[in-house]
């Protein structure tokens, strides 16, 4: 790229990442002055990309109608936008969502979804309803199902917007408010449930989703809703075991410890009890209690589907999960043997193999040893601690995780007849973290 003298261009900066700045001499190095500072730096071309000479001051609703698409062009575009309250940018059929940290009722209400419903794409403001808007058309008019691609790095709103996307399909494909609105209540029920389950504090975010999620919601011919799949996958299985201050492990189990006679029921008190929780000091969220949340949770299993046996199985298993990890071994007679700890550990060994019905002197055997298969049969070697410990834990995980996938992406009501469907797919983005864990 050739700059002359006059040139309005970006100038990298270490502290701002780039600046507004103009060439006022254009030989050999070129000299810029930056705008703001108005300080002369002598630069070579590499350090300078193109600014779009007739900015507007409010920026530009899609991003194709910037002369120069480059980083800084964006990145101050969507500043300039957002300063203005307009998190929503387009570029083309894109939409760049810029998280306002802060609730905007009067973008979301019934009024904003009424707007948005079969207007062309791109001719109200940018906004998720008119994306959603613009998939719901085309399947209705392509007859052809449809995919919604939400990513961005942890915290950005992707489970926000996730949620806004099947609001509004719910909205325009719901039946008559004279009709039993099971099916859009599952859809939008399923949120809180997941969230309890796939959802934990992180040091970037209080409500953070561990896993990646694909919901499918399925229509029929006439764009009524008909049924939903919702499918979890990747959930971060090594949080149900470790956890770092000030993080906390997945909401249901602080949920369950709140719950005041279920928690009792299963021999559970505060979460600082339990290994799996105590490892993080962190405890409570700002702003929500645990036990109202719990019974919030219990609501959405209800209207979700989970019958009341299977409430009770899911919850049994969860306690299970705390008393199994507060399972401690010390070394046995022989060499590289390991054995329960003390009587407290065996107390939450009973307490664990009970809620497992499992066997008790079974999940020892199971615990503190490993079958290996060889050629002439199975052997059975013994586990040191530090060994029997991450086999415990390893039971943990995979208990876990199965009642995620077995319970939860069961759930929903499917239409396996469903001919076309529209699917969101909320997958976390690149996370650049010193230590990603
Ligand atoms: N459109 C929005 N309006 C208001 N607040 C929002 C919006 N989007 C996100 N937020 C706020 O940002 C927080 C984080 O958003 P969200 O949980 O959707 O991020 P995420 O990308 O799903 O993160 P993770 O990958 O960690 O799950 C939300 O709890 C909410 O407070």
């Amino acid at each position: 790229m050739s700059f002359q003298k006059g040139s309005k261009v970006w100038l990298q900066d270490k502290e701002y990442a780039w600046v507004e700045a103009e060439v006022i001499d254009a030989r050999d190095k070129l000299l810029v002055v930056t705008t703001a500072r108005r300080t002369k730096i002598m630069v070579g071309p590499e350090k300078l990309l193109p600014r779009d000479p007739d900015e507007d001051l409010g920026g530009v609703d899609d991003m194709t109608k910037l002369t120069y698409l480059n980083e800084p062009g964006v990145l101050y575009n969507l500043a300039r936008r957002y300063a203005l309250n307009e998190i929503y940018t387009y570029t083309g059929s894109i939409l760049i969502a810029v998280n306002p940290f802060t609730k905007l009722p009067h973008l979301y209400n019934e009024h904003m979804m009424e707007q948005y419903k079969g207007v062309r794409f791109g001719e109200l403001s940018p906004h998720i309803f008119a994306v959603a808007d613009a998939s719901y058309r085309a399947m209705m008019d392509e007859g052809r199902s449809q995919s919604i691609l939400v990513s961005g790095e942890s915290g950005a709103g992707k489970t926000e917007t996730t949620k806004l996307i099947m609001r509004y399909l719910t909205y325009v494909g719901g039946k008559a408010a004279v009709d039993d609105r099971t099916v859009e209540q599952q859809v939008l029920e399923s949120n809180p449930l997941l969230e309890a389950f796939g959802n934990a504090k992180t040091v970037r975010n209080d409500n953070s989703s561990r896993f990646g999620k694909f919901v499918e919601i399925q229509f029929d011919g006439s764009g009524r809703i008909s049924g939903a799949a919702i499918r979890t996958y990747l959930l971060e299985r090594s949080r149900v075991v470790k956890i770092t201050d000030p993080e906390r492990n997945y909401h249901c189990f602080y949920q369950l410890c709140a719950s005041g006679k279920d928690a009792e029921k299963y021999n559970l008190g505060h979460p600082w009890s339990f290994h799996y929780l105590n490892q993080s000091k962190t405890y409570e969220l700002d702003g929500i209690s645990n036990a109202e949340e719990y019974l919030k949770t219990r609501r959405a299993m209800d209207i979700v589907g989970i019958s009341l046996d299977n409430q009770e199985a899911i919850f049994r298993t969860l306690a299970a999960i705390l008393h199994l990890g507060n399972i401690e071994f010390s070394p046995g007679k022989e060499h590289d043997s390991s054995i329960i700890k003390d009587s407290k550990s065996n107390f939450h060994l009973q307490v664990a193999a009970n809620l497992f019905m499992c066997d008790p002197d079974l999940m020892v055997v199971t615990l503190c040893s490993r079958s290996i298969q060889t050629r002439e049969g199975n052997i059975i070697k013994a586990l040191d601690c530090a060994a029997a410990a991450s086999n415990r834990d390893a039971l943990a995980k995979t208990v876990y995780a199965r009642l995620l996938v077995e319970n939860i992406n069961k759930s929903v009501g499917q239409d396996l007849d469903s001919k076309i469907q529209i699917g969101v797919l909320d997958i976390y983005g690149f996370e650049c973290f010193e230590n990603n864990r």
